[in-house]
């Protein structure tokens, strides 16, 4: 299952939440909790015979587990629970889960028993949710490096064991679930990083609880909800005229390709006129494949877009900078990205002409270019997506896109979103540059930054899936395949019946 807009909460918020309906719930959450585990084990256990395990851990975490193992007990169904702490250090609710299994008549093994000859029903992984505060080492690695051996499914409780539930980092090992049934709501290490290859399948469990109620979400997922309010059914009587100029500049010499390729994905999304501005003196003069493209040269280009994209194979050199410089003073909307963000990395001049621009600007670095940015290592900007995200928000008072599995939307005021389209066929050369252009085009349509952004990275992910569902990639998946797939799904979004009594086409 996959609700619309979901709301996401860090641990810090689901806490705040719970300590807020705890007192008075009834039934208590801990109950509820593994009730619902136990109705999804249900559906993944559909002719699938034989006993189920359920490892336990010494927390919470652990007293879902108990739960779910006494439901299914009272049910008939062979339960083997495996227990390593002491029941004595349980915290009070799960204390209480461990009690009324046992006084069910249910028994716990301390250690990992072998499987059964038919293997599992299924394997549940209670050990740690969000209370997973270090890396996981010991009998309980142990434990997980053999549960993940098991063939057939495999639930996480809440969060897959290992996992950190506000970063998506594997800290020690993690539980590899090919399901996930989680509480009140999503978490974002959950949907990003390497959250979605341990999670498999999110099922939202709210335990009739509003997250949103308690405490207003400040992250959501992005889904179309978001902007089909923005992307309109195109009226008869338009022309080239209402759809704005993008503008893409980039293509330093050998790197022509990623301006051409914003520019196609800026036409496909729909802008009126698109003009790619190249540095390359010897670059192509037209794009054979999408003559619509009106080249020139780069310095020529930037007065003509109300949208500016800037970056796709820019280069950095001193002519990329007074272009950068020329864009940032221009009253365009910005999209700034690949080398026009290593400048501004480089550049502390053109950093701060960047976070004075008062009009509207989208940042769009993967981790490499985050990292430039903020001055630190690709590898602190990933232990933490979502605080680098914001941090760079908060610095260039500006949208910014932190590119990814489970790429974020940040915005200033610290609101942010987690868009989950896209597959690993993305991870390949030009997909930041199709991004860029699907940004430019739809800015240049006038879309507001907000809906934008939300409108191209989930068209973009969109796009790529739709590929997959033809048989081209993840491997081998080509960004230039990409903008036909946006245009599709696009025109599916925004269909517009034919008025009564009208047929053909729309346009002569
Ligand atoms: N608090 C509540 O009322 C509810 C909690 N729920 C469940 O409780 C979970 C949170 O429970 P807890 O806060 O007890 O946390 P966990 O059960 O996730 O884990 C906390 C326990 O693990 C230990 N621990 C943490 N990291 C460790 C590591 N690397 N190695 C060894 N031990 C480690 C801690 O010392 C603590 O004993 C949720 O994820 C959810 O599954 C649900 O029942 C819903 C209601
Ligand atoms: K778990």
């Amino acid at each position: 299952m996959h609700n619309c807009c979901q709301p996401i909460y860090p641990v810090a918020g689901i806490r705040t939440i719970e300590h807020a309906v705890m007192p008075t719930a009834q039934p208590p959450l801990m109950e509820r909790a593994g009730r619902a585990s136990a109705e999804e084990a249900v559906r993944l256990m559909i002719d699938r015979p034989g006993p189920l395990l359920i490892a336990c851990g010494p927390g919470n975490n652990g007293g879902d587990g108990f739960v779910m193992a006494r439901h299914f007990m009272q049910a008939g169904r062979e339960v083997v629970v495996a227990f390593a702490s002491n029941p004595d250090q349980l915290p009070v609710d799960a204390h209480k889960a461990y009690t009324a299994w046992t006084d069910a008549g249910g028994q716990t093994l301390s250690d990992l028993p072998a499987p059964p000859p038919g293997g599992w029903a299924l394997v549940v992984d209670a050990l740690f949710g969000i209370g997973l505060r270090r890396p996981i080492e010991g009998r309980y690695a142990d434990w997980i490096r053999s549960l993940n051996a098991l063939p057939g499914p495999r639930m996480s409780i809440d969060v897959p064991s290992g996992l950190c539930a506000d970063t998506g980092r594997v800290l020690g090992i993690a539980f590899e679930a090919t399901h996930t049934v989680t509480f009140i709501a999503l978490k974002p290490g959950q949907l990003t990083l390497d959250g979605p290859d341990h999670c498999g399948e999110i099922v939202l469990k709210r335990l009739d609880l509003d997250a949103n109620g308690q405490l207003p979400a400040q992250g959501w997922e992005v889904c179309t909800k978001l902007f089909m309010h923005a992307l309109h059914p195109r009226k008869l009587n338009t022309h080239k005229g209402n759809f704005g100029d993008a503008v893409i500049v980039g293509g330093a010499p050998g790197m022509c390709g990623a301006a051409l390729l914003a520019g196609r994905a800026a036409l496909r999304v729909g802008a009126g006129r698109v003009f790619v501005g190249l540095l390359d003196d010897r670059g192509p003069a037209v794009d054979q494949v999408q003559p619509e493209l009106m080249i020139r040269r780069a310095e020529h280009a930037l007065a003509d877009g109300n949208a500016i994209a800037i970056g796709p194979g820019l280069g950095r050199d001193a002519a990329a900078s007074a272009l950068l410089e020329r864009a940032l003073h221009s009253s365009a909307t910005l999209v700034l990205d690949a080398d026009a963000l290593n400048l501004l990395g480089s550049d502390p001049r053109l950093a701060q002409q960047a976070r004075e621009r008062e009009a509207p600007m989208v940042l769009t670095p993967h981790p490499g270019e985050a990292a430039r940015l903020l001055g630190i290592s690709t590898d602190e900007i990933q232990a933490d997506r979502l605080k680098s995200a914001l941090a760079l928000a908060r610095h260039f008072d500006s949208h910014v896109v932190l590119k990814g599995c489970g790429s974020f939307i940040a915005r200033p005021d610290g609101q942010w979103r987690i868009n989950r389209t896209g597959n690993p066929g993305m991870a390949s050369a030009g997909m930041g540059d199709v991004l860029t252009g699907l940004l430019g085009g739809l800015l240049a349509q006038g879309l507001n930054m907000d809906d934008a952004v939300a409108a191209g990275v989930h068209l973009h992910g969109a796009a790529a899936d739709l590929l997959l569902t033809r048989g081209i990639g993840p491997i081998g998946m080509g960004a230039a395949e990409l903008p036909d797939a946006v245009r599709q799904i696009l025109n599916q979004w925004v269909a517009t019946p034919h008025p009564p009594g009208r047929g053909g086409p729309a346009h002569p």
